[in-house]
């Protein structure tokens, strides 16, 4: 049987509706075979200063010493290269946390296990990148478990504000930095995160392992 190469997919945009999407001739259950793990994406959200780069960094730490494929991909770092045109404005996060989905996407059908550090502060966004990331249409295989999961980084704006780990609530309310998460702009809340970490309540280690314990109580590792 030839395998299917070519598929017609719906675009978001009318420049590229001639365009067709290439199926990889590797298909994702081969690559998972090879690492012995599901690909994913875990997607930190919360304030500056909840935690989500210490707590992402942790869970990549464990999973690289289970010998799983990873990635971090962290907000300060992604804004000094691809995303450096964009500023504070919500026009620029929703453009911002696009972009990073569909990076993401890309890490995921590498088959790695991708731990992304964003404030992504609107509920539809991180909507949007989930629709994305379970659109079957971009691929040759189905995955039973969801290829998206929310991770909510949970900590009190006082705890955030009082932790202040790069001085930017200081500025912020010193009026010297707008348009601040949390002081002058929005954060909306996870409604239904896949895992919750509350991290004034518990060390990073636990908090890390409080993730790790979700992908291998969901299938997602094996070890
Ligand atoms: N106005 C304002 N609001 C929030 N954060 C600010 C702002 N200006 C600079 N920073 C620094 O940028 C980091 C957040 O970038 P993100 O890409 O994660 O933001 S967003 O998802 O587009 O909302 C954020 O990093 P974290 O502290 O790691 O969250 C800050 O260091
Ligand atoms: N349980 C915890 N989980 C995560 N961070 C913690 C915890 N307890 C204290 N912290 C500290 O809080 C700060 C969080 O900063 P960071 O990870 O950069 O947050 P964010 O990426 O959300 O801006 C770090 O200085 C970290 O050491």
């Amino acid at each position: 049987m030839t395998q299917e190469k070519y598929r017609v997919v719906d675009v978001a945009g009318d420049k590229s509706s001639d365009v067709v999407w290439h199926l990889a001739s590797v298909s994702h259950a081969q690559r998972e075979a090879a690492n012995g793990h599901a690909p994913a994406v875990l997607w930190f959200t919360g304030l500056s200063g909840s935690g989500k780069s210490t707590v992402a960094n942790a869970v990549d730490k464990m999973l690289h010493d289970l010998g799983c494929k990873t990635y971090v991909l962290d907000g300060d770092n992604v804004r000094h290269g691809l995303n450096g045109d964009l500023g504070f404005s919500d026009t620029d996060r929703v453009e911002n946390i696009r972009r990073i989905g569909e990076v993401s996407k890309l890490f995921v059908d590498a088959g790695l296990l991708v731990s992304t550090a964003f404030i992504s502060p609107f509920v539809e966004d991180r909507a949007s990148v989930r629709a994305q990331l379970n659109d079957s249409q971009y691929s040759n295989s189905q995955h039973s478990n969801s290829q998206f999961i929310e991770v909510y980084i949970d900590t009190p704006i006082e705890v955030c504000e009082q932790r202040d780990p790069k001085g930017l609530y200081k500025k912020a309310r010193a009026g010297e930095i707008k348009n601040f998460t949390g002081i002058d702009s929005a954060y909306e809340q996870p409604i239904n995160p896949e895992v919750h970490v509350k991290t004034a309540e518990q060390s990073i280690e636990a908090c890390a392992l409080q993730v790790v314990d979700y992908l291998k109580e969901n299938g997602y590792i094996k070890v």
